[in-house]
């Protein structure tokens, strides 16, 4: 359905191959600035690899890195979300009022519709980012931190709706635990390479430690997992 080829992004990472299956639950996980992010926009085509090639399905939804939409920009969330519509497989035709509403209410943000998304929360703007990348159903989602700003029972239904959509997702995660239920394979990024995986065979000390060049402990604390 998708896939990378050797692709590289030198010199954060190189020669990175991943099959993605209809359906399947990717975690990236890695350090701060071990190009978790550029892996997503390399995949969107936003940036040149330094070598390999990606195959990448018709229609992929997108949840960027948290940012911000400016406070007096004079859109409502519903215009989002229509324009996206709109520019997807319904291009050149007017997003329909009810699918708007459909997709807001679906990620829970329907009372949010006429709302200007400047003045929305962190987590409310989070949540109508959500609503875009499920728009023209998407073969594949590639989600960046989309966890960030929600709260404990928002973050479960993101996961939740996320694990369950028929297209596979590609999720950048700074902790493994939200996603440990659902995920099936895990890349990490490290600054001695990359490993692909199931969870349980990729969060070692071992692998780990030969990723980071240094010893690594792999710790369960809490029923949470730590890396120190
Ligand atoms: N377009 C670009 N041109 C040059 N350098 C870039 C570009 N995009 C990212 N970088 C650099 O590449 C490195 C990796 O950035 P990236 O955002 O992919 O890391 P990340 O793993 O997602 O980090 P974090 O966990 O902090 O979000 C950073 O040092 C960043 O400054």
């Amino acid at each position: 359905m998708a896939r990378l080829n050797n692709l590289s992004a030198e010199p954060l990472w190189s020669g990175v191959s991943l099959e993605i299956t209809r359906g399947e639950f990717i975690a990236v996980l890695g350090p701060n600035g071990s190009g978790k992010s550029t892996l997503l926009t390399t995949m969107l085509g936003l940036r040149q690899p330094s070598g390999g090639s990606v195959d990448m399905p018709e229609r992929v939804g997108f949840i960027p890195q948290q940012r911000m939409f400016p406070r007096y920009l004079p859109v409502r969330a519903r215009d989002i979300v229509s324009l996206t519509l709109s520019h997807g497989l319904l291009a050149g035709r007017r997003a329909r009022r009810g699918d708007v509403d459909k997709l807001l209410e679906s990620v829970g943000a329907g009372h949010l519709a006429d709302a200007r998304v400047g003045i929305l929360s962190g987590g409310q703007q989070q949540l109508v980012r959500q609503a875009q990348a499920f728009a023209n159903d998407p073969e594949l989602i590639l989600a960046d931190e989309p966890l960030l700003s929600l709260d404990a029972s928002r973050q479960r239904e993101t996961v939740e709706r996320l694990a369950s959509a028929r297209a596979a997702v590609v999720m950048v995660t700074h902790s493994i635990d939200p996603v440990m239920e659902v995920v099936d394979k895990v890349l990490y990024l490290g600054p001695h390479g990359h490993v692909v995986g199931p969870a349980r065979e990729v969060l070692r000390s071992d692998v780990l430690s030969e990723l980071y060049g240094t010893h690594v402990d792999v710790l369960s604390v809490h029923g949470k997992t730590v890396i120190v």
